[in-house]
């Protein structure tokens, strides 16, 4: 079985980003970030509506990375530190060497090819530092954006499953998407 070992911290470099630890002093950017319904769209997990779930969240991440069962990047850009978005490995499959991937950004900053960036680096962290053999992400059907970013970064298209996740009253279709060691390896 795979173990993880996210002690010391694994701060992140890209030629335009920074991925760091999330801390307290990043709250009213997680706030913004999970409290908007746009940005949230696509994502079946509650929004988050004040400063203590905010924290809270903050404070659930921390503990999980420091039990090596989850690792989330806060993104920033080099020249300002404030949070634009987040990247992380959410769940663990460590028994088959797997992890799912997730991410999100602030809406001015959609477009700009960011979190291809650093989906980049996050893939080459999972392979060649996590050990990991295959790195999946699951998306709404419609999630046109994001899909893109998967195929950009060489992720392919698996599976179709309908009515696959229930949130909020509703049954939601679910695309996967995966990308095998050995042909991150190729490029
Ligand atoms: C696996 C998962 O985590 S699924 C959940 C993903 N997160 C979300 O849905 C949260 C809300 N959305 C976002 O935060 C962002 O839109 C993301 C994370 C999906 C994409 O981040 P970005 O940094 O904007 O992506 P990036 O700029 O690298 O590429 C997006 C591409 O989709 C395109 N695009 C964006 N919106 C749309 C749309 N509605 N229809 C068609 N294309 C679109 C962009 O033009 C760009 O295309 P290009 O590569 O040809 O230029």
């Amino acid at each position: 079985m795979l173990e993880f070992n996210f002690t010391p911290f694994p701060n992140l470099e890209t030629h335009r980003l920074n991925l760091r630890r999330l801390t307290s002093t990043d709250v009213n950017e997680v706030l913004a970030l999970r409290s908007n319904p746009e940005i949230m769209k696509f994502i079946p997990r509650p929004l988050i509506t004040n400063q203590e779930e905010a924290l809270e969240f903050i404070i659930t991440m921390d503990t999980t990375i420091d039990s090596n069962t989850v690792i989330n990047w806060a993104i920033t850009t080099k020249e300002n530190d404030k949070v634009i978005g987040m990247i992380g490995y959410y769940r663990m499959k460590p028994e088959n060497y797997r992890a799912e991937v997730g991410y999100l950004l602030a809406t001015e900053h959609h477009g700009k090819g960011i979190i291809s960036e650093a989906l980049q680096r996050v893939v080459k962290f999972g392979f060649e530092e996590m050990g990991l053999n295959s790195i999946e992400a699951v998306i709404d059907p419609e999630n046109i954006a994001s899909e893109k970013v998967l195929l950009k970064t060489n992720f392919e298209k698996e599976a179709y499953f309908k009515e696959y996740q229930f949130f909020d009253g509703i049954f939601f279709d679910s695309v996967f998407y995966s990308l095998l060691k050995k042909n991150f390896e190729k490029y």
